[in-house]
């Protein structure tokens, strides 16, 4: 007898056979473990990353687990054409690369958050307006992959947090647009907290984290079941982003004070 989580998921693995979705940013971390769920569920999946020989390994491994087809492009999203991902129709644009960032205090280099804005929001743009015509054709969705830093400033990253306010700016607005011009595509903003992605700078900050990282490969399915229930937004893992959203608006000063607790702020002076 299944559970309700397993029925729901039965429901999203027929929601997405045979359907078309990109999965950028997929040759590893999140996106990867969305490539190889996508590819259980029988979806037609195109992933991009700048890593060819990563790319050609996650491929070969989403064919073995099932997926309807699988094709990639290397490049990086500074200077990616979008009509190179774009071929043939398209049900789910997946957006979630990030460009790499410095977890410290922001001194000033202002090169690295206008490389960040260009990897990070101008691709993300670049991609859906391409993406669109297709997507209203198929009455398909966008899920742009975010973070709590995008909703709450954290001193310690200025930069990439600048690039995720940003997104909810746009997709936030992009929605509103489409509902205004009875476009049925959905925008789901997938705001995250910590996951283990096992990279080194994942753990070059574990030491500064007090709470939990958790699990991308669960993490990856919820973006994908969220993107699949044209979700405004989803808030993963729910306690640990929902409860600083809330005190963000009710109890900033709190916050503030919450902040300086779950880091430890002096070890971040030293890295
Ligand atoms: N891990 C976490 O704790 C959290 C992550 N997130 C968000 O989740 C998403 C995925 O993060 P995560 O899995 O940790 O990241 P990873 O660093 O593990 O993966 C990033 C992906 O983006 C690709 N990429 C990096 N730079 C570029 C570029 N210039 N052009 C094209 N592709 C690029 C990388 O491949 P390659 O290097 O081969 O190009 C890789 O496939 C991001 O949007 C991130 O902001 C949000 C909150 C927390
Ligand atoms: C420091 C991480 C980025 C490392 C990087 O550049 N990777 C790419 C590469 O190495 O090539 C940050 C990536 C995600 C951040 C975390 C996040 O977004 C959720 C929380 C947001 C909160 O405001 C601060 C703590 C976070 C866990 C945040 C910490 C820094 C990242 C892990």
């Amino acid at each position: 007898v299944l559970s309700n989580h397993g029925k729901l998921l039965c429901v999203i693995m027929k929601m997405l056979k045979g359907k078309r979705v990109i999965v950028t940013g997929a040759s590893s971390g999140i996106g990867e473990q969305m490539a190889y769920h996508l590819a259980r569920m029988g979806s037609h999946i195109l992933i991009t990353a700048r890593t060819e020989v990563k790319l050609q390994k996650v491929s070969t491994q989403c064919r073995e687990l099932g997926a309807a087809s699988i094709h990639y492009v290397s490049g990086s999203m500074e200077n990616m054409s979008p009509q190179s991902c774009l071929l043939g129709g398209l049900d789910m644009l997946i957006l979630n690369h990030v460009g790499s960032t410095h977890f410290g205090y922001f001194k000033g280099d202002i090169e690295h958050p206008r490389k960040l804005l260009e990897i990070n929001v101008l691709s993300y743009v670049a991609m859906t307006v391409s993406a669109l015509p297709m997507l209203k054709e198929s009455r398909g969705s966008v899920v742009a992959v975010s973070s709590l830093a995008g909703k709450v400033g954290n001193p310690f990253t200025v930069p990439y947090s600048t690039t995720k306010f940003a997104l909810d700016g746009f997709f936030s607005s992009l929605r509103q647009m489409l509902i205004v011009e009875n476009a049925n595509v959905s925008i789901t903003l997938c705001v995250l907290g910590y996951i283990n992605t096992g990279k080194a700078a994942m753990k070059a900050v574990s030491h500064v984290i007090c709470n939990k990282p958790a699990p991308k490969e669960e993490c990856a399915l919820e973006i994908i079941k969220s993107g699949a229930l044209r979700q405004r937004e989803l808030h993963y893992p729910y306690i640990s982003v929902t409860i600083p959203l809330i005190l963000r608006d009710w109890v900033p000063d709190f916050l503030d004070a919450l902040t300086r607790n779950i880091m430890d702020i002096e070890k971040v002076e030293r890295t």
